[in-house]
């Protein structure tokens, strides 16, 4: 990203209400995120933690407030205009073509920076220039493979790949786009116990490297406490609590929000 200027703050959300009608699904929610950080978002069902995401990503308008990424307002932008400003994300349900191999599907996300074709049906169209470009992409998409120990699957169609090693080429894809901010919706949903440590020794890698901040919508909690440097705890769309995992988990509001529901279900059932 040459020259330009980059903010200390990768996303900043600032005061976003979400109405739905009468519902406010989210209420003057705040946060900022920084590059090599993770910023988890947990909270009960219903606590307005999709919306969030939605709001980051332009799915869904805020009300009031606005984001910001990488010190720019891109609260009135759609969302295929937002990854010009350094954002990607992932799918919980995935996002990639199972006709296509696992390479043609992270080429998909090189698509940011360079207009990437990918087809052998456009080849013989392109300049010699849009021919490099396509070179790079490649070459940059090999070696986000190569980091996340997908080589060796690159020329596999989508459909003949585990559930786990689609997760990892969802990945790739969201980071072949070369992001300043990286959206993960729950990374660790539908993997089995040897491929959840790989996942999370990815994330701790792309923190390590420094130049990513990541959002982790998840709802395992040691996942939550083991990945993020900060979290944000909503619940009923309202900011409970925020701060370092343990100590923000180990608030009574928090617990109480959680255990809550359980409680009341448990004094229904008794009396
Ligand atoms: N498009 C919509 N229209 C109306 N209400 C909505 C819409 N999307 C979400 N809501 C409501 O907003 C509130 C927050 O929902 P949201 O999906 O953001 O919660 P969540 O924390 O992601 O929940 P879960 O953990 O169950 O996925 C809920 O009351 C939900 O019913």
């Amino acid at each position: 990203m040459g020259g330009k200027h980059l903010s200390e703050i990768c996303l900043e959300i600032s005061d976003v209400t979400v109405e739905f009608g009468g519902l406010q699904a989210l209420q003057r929610v705040s946060a900022k995120v920084r590059p090599g950080t993770v910023l988890g978002i947990v909270g009960p069902n219903g606590a307005g933690k999709t919306t969030l995401f939605n709001v980051v990503s332009g799915v869904v308008r805020p009300t009031r407030g606005a984001v910001r990424l990488d010190g720019v307002d891109v609260t009135g932008l759609p969302p295929h205009l937002r990854a010009r400003h350094g954002l990607s994300r992932t799918f919980q349900n995935l996002a990639l073509n199972d006709e296509m191999t696992a390479l043609e599907n992270v080429l998909m996300g090189t698509q940011r920076r360079v207009p990437v074709s990918i087809g052998r049906l456009t080849w013989d169209v392109l300049t010699r220039k849009s021919a490099a470009r396509e070179t790079r992409a490649r070459q940059d998409a090999l070696r986000v493979m190569s980091t996340l120990g997908l080589l060796d699957d690159r020329d596999r169609l989508i459909s003949e790949l585990p559930f786990g090693t689609r997760r990892r080429v969802d990945m790739a894809r969201a980071l072949a786009g070369d992001p300043r901010t990286l959206l993960l919706d729950e990374p660790f949903s539908g993997l089995g116990d040897r491929e959840r440590p790989l996942m999370s020794q990815i994330i701790h890698e792309i923190r390590k490297e420094g130049t990513v901040g990541m959002v982790l919508v998840e709802h395992d909690m040691t996942v939550v406490t083991e990945l993020c440097d900060e979290l944000l705890v909503l619940n009923e769309g309202v900011v409970l609590a925020t701060g370092d995992p343990r100590s923000v988990l180990a608030e009574p509001a928090v617990q109480e929000a959680y255990l809550g529901p359980q409680l009341k279900r448990r004094r229904k059932v008794s009396a």
